[in-house]
C-alpha cells in the first residue's frame, strides 16, 4: 500500500491508500448528488454537531450540491459542550453553508414535563434529544423540499450504536460504509483540520459522555473486531490470534451487535396469514 493519511497504531490497520481515498470521495460525492436528483429535491438538511461524521458529511455534500444547496442545523441542549457547537458553526461558516442555530432545551423540557417520572432517566432524556433533532430536521426538510442526510458509519451501524428513529431517522448515510478510522482519514484527506479529526467521540446526550466509554472499547479495536470477525469470516481464536484483543473483547462487540439487530430491519409484523 502506497503511504496513507494519518498514521495508525490500530490494531488492524484499514487504512485506505490516498488513491482509494480519492476514489471514495467522489463516490460519496457521487452518491449524495444522485439520492437528492433522484428524489427531485432541492438541496439536503443535515445536524451540524461540530464532531468529525456530520463534518464530513458537510464537506461531501458542499461537493455534491453547492454550498447554497446544503442547510445546517445546530442544535445545541444545555448538555451540549459550548466548543462543540462553535466547532459546528465554524463548519457552517468554513464551507459557507446556510445554517441556523436552534436551542432544542425548551422543546425537550416539553417532553419531560409530559412525562415528569422519565424524567431523570440519563438515556431516556438523551435519546429525546437526539429525537427532537430529527423532528426539527424534517420539519425544515419538508419545507425546503430537501432530503435529510444522515452522519451514521458502519461501525455505528453494526454496532447499533445510534438512536433508534433519532440519528437514524435520515434519508440516507452517505458515510454508511466507512469504519470510523476510515472516516477520520477520508476527512483528513479533504483537509479537515487534525483537531476535528481527532476529536474525542461523543454523541453529546449527557455531559461528558464518550462514544468509547459506553462502547468500552476504543473504536479502532472495535473496527478491527467487525472486519475480521463480524463482516469477516474468521473465528474468535483467529481473531485474538490476528489483534492484540482479548475474546472478552469480541464478545463485548458481538454482543452489541446481535442486540442492535432490531435497528437494522424494518419494524417486523406477524407473517401474512392467507386466508
Ligand atoms: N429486540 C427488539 N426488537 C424491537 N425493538 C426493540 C428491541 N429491543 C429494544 N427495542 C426498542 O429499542 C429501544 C432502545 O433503542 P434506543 O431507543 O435507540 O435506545 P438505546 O439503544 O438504549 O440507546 C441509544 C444508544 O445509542 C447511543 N447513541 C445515540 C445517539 C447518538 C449516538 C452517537 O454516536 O452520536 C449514540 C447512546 O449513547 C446509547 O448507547 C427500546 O426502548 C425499544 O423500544
Ligand atoms: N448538537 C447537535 N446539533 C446538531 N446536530 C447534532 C448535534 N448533536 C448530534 N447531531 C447530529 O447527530 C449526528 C450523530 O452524532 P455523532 O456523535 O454520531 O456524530 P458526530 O458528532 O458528527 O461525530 P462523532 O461521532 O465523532 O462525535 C451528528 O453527526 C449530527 O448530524
Ligand atoms: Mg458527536
Amino acid at each position: 500500500m502506497q503511504q496513507s493519511v494519518l498514521s495508525t497504531d490500530a490494531p488492524l490497520d484499514l487504512r485506505l491508500s490516498p488513491e482509494e481515498l480519492e476514489t471514495v470521495e467522489s463516490h460519496v460525492s457521487q452518491f449524495i448528488t444522485d439520492i437528492v436528483a433522484d428524489a427531485g429535491a432541492d438541496g439536503a438538511v443535515l445536524g451540524l454537531s461540530g464532531g468529525i461524521d456530520s463534518t464530513t458529511v458537510a464537506d461531501m455534500a458542499v461537493n455534491a450540491l453547492g454550498a447554497e444547496n446544503v442547510h445546517g442545523l445546530v442544535m445545541p441542549s444545555e448538555v451540549n459542550d459550548d466548543a462543540n457547537m462553535s466547532d459546528a458553526e465554524w463548519v457552517a461558516e468554513e464551507l459557507d453553508i446556510p445554517y441556523e442555530v436552534i436551542e432544542i432545551q425548551p422543546i425537550a423540557e416539553s417532553f419531560f414535563e409530559a412525562i415528569p417520572e422519565a424524567a431523570d432517566d440519563q438515556m431516556a432524556v438523551g435519546n429525546v434529544y437526539v429525537r427532537t433533532r430529527a423532528v426539527l430536521n424534517y420539519f425544515l426538510a419538508n419545507h425546503e423540499n430537501k432530503i435529510v442526510l444522515g452522519t451514521g458509519n458502519r461501525s455505528e451501524a453494526l454496532t447499533g450504536y445510534y438512536t433508534k428513529y433519532g440519528d437514524q431517522a435520515v434519508d440516507c448515510n452517505p458515510i454508511g460504509n466507512l469504519y470510523k478510522q476510515q472516516v477520520r482519514q477520508l476527512a483528513a484527506s479533504v483537509g479537515i483540520p487534525e483537531e476535528l479529526v481527532m476529536k474525542t467521540p461523543s454523541a453529546g446526550m449527557w455531559v461528558g459522555q464518550t462514544d468509547e466509554e459506553e462502547l468500552g472499547l476504543g473504536y479502532d479495536t472495535v473496527d478491527a473486531i467487525l472486519a475480521l470477525h463480524v463482516d469477516g469470516p474468521l473465528s474468535v481464536d483467529a481473531t485474538v490470534r490476528q489483534l492484540d484483543v482479548t475474546s472478552e473483547d469480541i464478545t463485548r462487540v458481538v454482543e452489541l451487535y446481535e442486540k442492535s439487530k432490531h435497528k437494522r430491519q424494518m419494524p417486523p409484523a406477524p407473517p401474512s396469514l392467507s386466508l
